[in-house]
């Protein structure tokens, strides 16, 4: 490709999405030292989610499903109450932040007018006693409306050019491919209703006139079906990238509080260290299990467009993040992939040996596990006795984290939080018509991940024998499919000794504390693992 080509396919845009948690207390940092200063070499467009103060248990979004579900409980006057506390809340971040007065006074009004919206809604929800999903999420939608409107607001005080651009009806008219067999539910997240999303997304920002910065909602609905059902939260992640792939833009940045993705949660194990790069199944596989860095649904999209996802973090702008990108495919505007041949008169003395040095590449740890055993009662033969029970689990719309299995028996990991209580429980009773059902509390999975566990012979002898060393007993084990994640179930209490000791032996000094009980198998001749190698050489 002449570099002509490869200059053409710099199309300028980068794509910045900023959590709830980020809007809510660095508001200010992100429209100054962020968006401002990479607006002044490329062309940014800005993703938001919903605002949080604090945590996102406590944000903007949660407030407005609390509220929902209490109007569907008739209970009116506390549903208005929690609209109230949302209101408030950012009336009185638009007052903090916003200097010039027209621009605070529309903002107040534009914020009042959405909310008295969301009422309008809720109350007929009240009366009904029931709540559609499409209802559900164009309430949730004014979460990130609010957090948009006071975003594009902050953005034109500080002298930055910018539009606010409102995607929650942008589905409203996509085309379906009649051709597709698919229902209506199935074909809301196929890749023609991507490939349709981001157009349409693209178009919208490209009527603006040159330099001015798009701020749109990461609310992109409402999805057939629901998007909270559809995707679930976190879906501003998925939005940006739909976003990115539309624009063909160069990065897709996810704005966090955190430098990047780490060897371990940073505030678990004080040795985790920063990982310069990880795979797209990596990160999906860290987030389902406790590290939740970034979306699942996320991946796919940007990649398949070969644009890199960098994570990146508010309070310190100039570090250079963790890359989430396959190892084995160029990015877009490169010729060749990350590890390009490597002439042998240029490898280092030790190229050999430093393949030796590939070990997993992180440990996470998920909390709020409870681990279910059913023992079939074998009044129905073992195919049907795995399908009434996921038949159950479906119905109450549980998710297995774990599971093992034999014909007879099932052992599952499952989310268990007090505020799930009832249906936990109505599950729990409906299992058991297929046989006797113990449940174990108070549990948390602990996962290694890394995508060269698939050539490492010994890793979950070496997991075991560690664990096993600090007397941490083992409830449930597992190896995911993919054969980059293996993972246990122990007690919560035992979850930090866990981490550390399993970071500190096998990630930190993997040849030197596990009886040297790490080795490869036959197929492990590629390339130098990049990642690891700036972590070993650092130590
Ligand atoms: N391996 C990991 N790398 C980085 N962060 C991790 C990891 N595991 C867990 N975390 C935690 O995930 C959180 C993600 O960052 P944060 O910006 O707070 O999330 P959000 O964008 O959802 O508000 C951090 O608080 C961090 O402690
Ligand atoms: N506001 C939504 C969507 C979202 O993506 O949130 P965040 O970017 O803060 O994870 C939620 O809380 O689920």
């Amino acid at each position: 490709m002449s570099s002509a080509s490869l200059s053409s396919l710099n199309s300028g845009w980068i794509v910045q999405k900023f959590g709830g948690t980020s809007v809510g207390k660095f508001s200010k940092e992100i429209a100054i030292n962020i968006v401002k200063k990479y607006n002044e070499n490329n062309s940014i467009a800005v993703v938001c989610s919903a605002r949080s103060t604090q945590t996102k248990s406590e944000g903007t979004t949660t407030r407005l499903l609390l509220s929902a579900e209490l109007a569907i409980d008739d209970k009116e006057e506390e549903f208005k109450n929690t609209l109230k506390l949302i209101k408030d809340d950012h009336i009185k971040n638009a007052n903090l932040n916003i200097n010039d007065k027209s621009l605070r006074d529309d903002l107040i009004d534009d914020t009042i007018n959405e909310i008295n919206e969301v009422e309008r809604l809720l109350d007929a929800c009240c009366i009904i006693g029931e709540i559609s999903p499409k209802s559900l999420d164009t309430i949730m939608s004014c979460g990130e409306k609010l957090s948009c409107l006071f975003m594009t607001a902050l953005l034109n005080d500080n002298n930055v050019n910018a539009k606010y651009i409102n995607l929650s009806n942008i589905i409203n008219d996509l085309d379906y491919d009649n051709n597709s067999n698919l229902t209506n539910n199935e074909r809301s997240l196929d890749p023609f209703f991507y490939k349709q999303l981001s157009k349409k997304i693209a178009d919208e920002i490209n009527k603006l006139d040159y330099g001015i910065v798009p701020v749109l909602t990461g609310f992109f609905g409402p999805v057939p079906g629901g998007l909270l059902n559809s995707v679930g939260r976190g879906y501003t992640d998925l939005c940006a990238a739909v976003c990115a792939v539309g624009l063909f833009a160069n990065e897709l940045q996810i704005w966090k509080e955190v430098d990047g993705i780490f060897t371990a949660d940073p505030r678990k194990v004080k040795s985790a260290r920063l990982l310069k790069s990880v795979t797209p199944d990596e990160a999906a596989e860290l987030t389902y299990y406790g590290s939740e860095v970034i979306h699942p649904f996320t991946m796919e999209q940007v990649i398949n467009a070969r644009i890199p996802i960098r994570i990146k973090n508010v309070i310190n702008p100039n570090g250079e993040g963790t890359i989430i990108y396959p190892d084995n495919i160029s990015k877009k505007g490169e010729l060749t992939p990350p590890h390009p041949p490597v002439s042998l008169d240029t490898l280092p003395k030790d190229y050999f040996n430093k393949q030796k040095l590939k070990i997993p590449t992180a440990v996470t740890a998920k909390s709020d596990i409870s681990v279910v055993n059913i023992h079939s009662n074998k009044k129905t033969l073992s195919h049907g006795f795995l399908a009434n029970v996921f038949g159950t689990l479906d119905k109450h719309k549980t998710v297995v984290d774990l599971i093992s299995t034999s014909e007879v028996h099932v052992s599952m990991a499952v989310n268990y939080t007090k505020e799930r209580r009832k249906s936990f429980i109505m599950v729990i009773e409906e299992l058991k018509k297929y046989g006797a059902v113990d449940v174990t509390y108070d549990l948390s999975i602990v996962s290694l991940v890394g995508i060269h566990m698939k050539q490492l012979i010994g890793t979950a002898g070496s997991m075991f024998k560690i664990l096993a060393d600090e007397q941490i007993n083992i409830e449930m084990i597992s190896q995911g499919a993919n054969e980059i994640n293996i993972s246990c179930v122990i007690s919560k209490d035992n979850v930090i000794k866990a981490l550390n000791a399993l970071h500190d032996k096998l990630l930190l000094h993997p040849f030197q504390n596990t009886n040297k009980c790490l080795s490869f198998s036959n197929d492990s001749n590629g390339p130098i693992d990049h990642r690891i190698e700036e972590l070993r050489l650092s130590e």
